[in-house]
């Protein structure tokens, strides 16, 4: 045996070691878990038992990279535990979770990000059918998307939480990265038409108007649904994330084109439960109100004074005839803490009408 031979074998046996016990103790955490959902099922009496608990998963995702001292990333080691909570809630109970499809969109990447990998995702074709397929009970949650960094509000969601009496029960944001993507060996300059979702587009306007001026711009239902295309017709590509790429067999034609670096999409959990506090929350909430002179101080005074920060405010129609509007709003703190209580009574006696969304943990990963 070399010297070098020698070294490895050592520091592979401290490995095996390691292994060995993290193992053991990834089992114990399991049976943990298992007598958890013993616990939830005996004390819930006639309610139906609910098993995955967003805001015990943000404290433990929190605790974990506060602890963490390296050298792995705080963000890598709380990747490991989020996997780990996902195996176990999986064993408690299988999670299925509906999100706009086909299969490879960033909304199902946003669902494995929050979920982990051991939950089922159910791709839906319409955003409609995510919240439908909740409000049924035929999938346990759903995630949608609800604001991109460079391209605003999904006006769409916002409109579906009117319609839909589910809560928000989590958020998260996803780095949205765009490739250009085509078939194997294909040669960049003879791409003569791009398939996109019109967001896409419109979040990679510059790159394609200085790389690809000609070429035709053809907007299609989902990102997911332009790769498939693209796969199948030669000289065509495609703007898609990661996971098309393996999903459809296609080769990266450029990588990274969106026109910020930081692009941004935020997705909220959507569900029939309310979550307990975490410690560090926010709160959404839906308000319709006349356009009288003033509206919008009323409605916005009172976080002032009980000194609660909004973090968004989106004003949409409230399509109800006349100049009325509905007010979405996301603020600091849970529907749980007093001060809370106290804009959300007021508020119900100034708007015409209130619907709380939810309180949920902030986004953690
Ligand atoms: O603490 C619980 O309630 C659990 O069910 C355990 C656990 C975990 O693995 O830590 C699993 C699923 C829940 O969503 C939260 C946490």
């Amino acid at each position: 045996m070399t010297e070098q031979e020698q070294a490895l074998k050592v520091l592979r046996d401290q490995i095996d070691s390691i292994d060995k016990q993290i193992h053991v103790l990834l089992n114990q955490r399991a049976m943990c878990a298992q007598n958890v959902a013993e616990v939830k099922e005996q004390y819930q009496g006639e309610e139906v038992a609910v098993f995955y608990r967003p805001e015990r998963e943000a404290q433990v995702l929190k605790r974990v990279m506060e602890r963490n001292e390296g050298p792995l990333a705080d963000k890598e080691v709380a990747r490991l535990f989020r996997e780990i909570m996902s195996v176990c809630l999986a064993l408690e109970k299988p999670m299925r979770i509906s999100f706009l499809g086909p299969e490879g969109t960033f909304t199902q990447q946003a669902a494995l990000k929050h979920f982990g990998l051991s939950a089922e995702s159910a791709p839906m074709a319409t955003l409609d059918q995510v919240f439908r397929e909740v409000e049924a009970g035929a999938a346990h949650y759903g995630v949608v998307p609800i604001e991109n960094s460079s391209e605003g509000m999904a006006t769409h969601t916002l409109d579906l939480f009117k319609r839909f009496s589910l809560r928000i029960c989590g958020e998260l944001e996803l780095k949205i990265h765009h490739h250009l993507l085509a078939q194997e060996n294909t040669d960049s300059e003879l791409i003569n038409r791009i398939y996109a979702h019109q967001e896409s587009f419109a979040q990679c306007r510059s790159w394609l108007d200085t790389n690809y001026p000609q070429a035709e711009r053809i907007t299609v239902s989902s990102n997911a649904e332009g790769a498939r295309l693209a796969a199948q017709e030669v000289g065509t590509a495609a703007i898609a994330g990661d996971m098309a790429v393996e999903l459809y067999g296609l080769q990266i034609l450029e990588r990274n084109i969106e026109d910020q670096s930081d692009n941004t999409t935020r997705f909220l959990i959507i569900g029939d439960q309310d979550v307990g506090p975490s410690g560090d929350d926010k709160t959404s909430i839906l308000m319709s109100a006349h356009d009288t002179p003033g509206v919008l101080y009323t409605l916005l005074e009172p976080f002032h004074r009980h000194a609660i920060s909004l973090t968004r405010i989106e004003t949409r129609p409230a399509r109800q005839g006349g100049w009325s509007y509905m007010f979405y709003i996301d603020f600091e703190g849970h529907v749980e803490e007093e001060k809370v209580q106290s804009v959300l009574s007021e508020l119900e006696s100034s708007s015409v009408e209130l619907k709380l969304l939810g309180s949920y943990p902030k986004a953690v990963l």
